[in-house]
């Protein structure tokens, strides 16, 4: 754990003195967008043309925000566009590493041992935080953005006329929709088990569990009535959920003690996520030994022993009964 002050590494816990316990995350600073034409998008410099081959992706399998942008690439059919590189499961004093004797592919770039070196090449001044996912450009040697919820966006139309792909997951129709739904789910689900998880008071525990909880009994309700969360077309909004969803009873549950049930005594939330593991494409984005290997091993303040529990036994191949 640590991150980069003017260039350097330093290793160093995360402080939640200052917030009374509470974990705040910091928000993403590189925030330049790949468009169809090479204009500037919502934020950033311009510049950065859709091409075949021309950017990288680097992830992390265990990272829920990271597996959103490899889900879109694979519902996109960006895999022949777009190659990626996976971190190792496990984060420690370096932070991300691209150790292949732990389960990252390596960096085929520039061969870094560490995220951070990237994070290095695009500014060697750089200071904040080295995480996934992180979306680079091999022409100009730079990173593009590291902010997940705008390389979705991205993902979903900038290369349309490459692809041929036109299927859209932020539909113009449903916009206001999926926005207010993804700050719900943002604040209290995606984010909100992190605030459960990594909060050093019991206050800011407890209030963190009982507003992930809170929604997921709206959530639940909602999916009684509605196939997806916005009606009976699956959108990002969806797939946003989902990735916090399939590491619920994995990890969530006993590692971030967000335990008042399990994602499996939900009927709906459960075959919903069912549904979306099963979709073409999806389940090879899902990887179970990264996920709980990260966790439970990289966070030694919360689980001392580095011990990765064995279970749940979870079928998530099982009909889901959507239909
Ligand atoms: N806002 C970012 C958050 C990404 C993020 O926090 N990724 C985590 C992995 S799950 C990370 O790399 N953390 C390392 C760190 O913050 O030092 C996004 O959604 O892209």
């Amino acid at each position: 754990m640590g991150q980069l002050v003017n260039g350097r590494w330093r290793s160093q816990k995360r402080d939640t003195g200052k917030t009374g316990g509470e974990y705040v995350r910091e928000a993403a600073q590189l925030r330049n967008w790949i468009t169809t034409d090479g204009s500037p998008g919502a934020s950033g410099e311009g510049g950065f043309v859709a091409e075949a081959g021309r950017y990288h992706l680097y992830v992390s399998l265990a990272c829920p925000w990271a597996h959103r942008t490899l889900i879109l690439r694979t519902l996109k059919g960006l895999e022949p566009y777009i190659d990626i590189s996976v971190v190792s499961p496990f984060m420690r004093e370096h932070g991300w590493t691209f150790n292949t004797e732990e389960g990252s592919s390596g960096d085929p770039l520039y061969h870094s041992d560490y995220l951070y070196q990237l994070y290095l090449r695009n500014r060697d001044d750089y200071t904040g935080r080295v995480s996934v996912p992180l979306l680079w450009d091999k022409q100009r040697t730079c990173v593009v953005n590291n902010e997940s919820s705008e390389i979705v966006r991205m993902f979903n139309s900038a290369f349309d006329h490459l692809t041929g792909n036109h299927e859209d997951f932020y539909p113009e129709e449903l916009r206001g929709d999926i926005d207010a739904t993804n700050a719900v789910v943002y604040e209290t689900v995606n984010n909100g088990v992190y605030r459960a998880g990594f909060a050093t008071s019991q206050k800011a525990y407890e209030q963190a569990y009982e507003a992930l909880f809170c929604t997921l009994d709206q959530l639940e309700q909602r999916l009684h009535n509605n196939r997806y969360l916005t009606g009976d077309r699956i959108t990002e909004a969806d797939w946003r959920l989902f990735t916090t969803l399939i590491r619920f009873d994995a990890v969530y549950h006993g590692h971030f003690k967000c335990n008042k049930q399990r994602l499996a005594d939900y009927k709906n939330l459960w075959g919903f996520t069912r549904e979306l593991y099963q979709w073409p494409g999806v389940a090879e984005t899902v990887n179970f030994f990264h996920i709980k290997h990260h966790y439970y091993d990289s966070h030694r303040n919360i689980n001392p022993t580095g011990i990765v529990p064995r279970g749940p036994e979870l079928d998530y191949a099982a009909p889901h009964g959507r239909g």
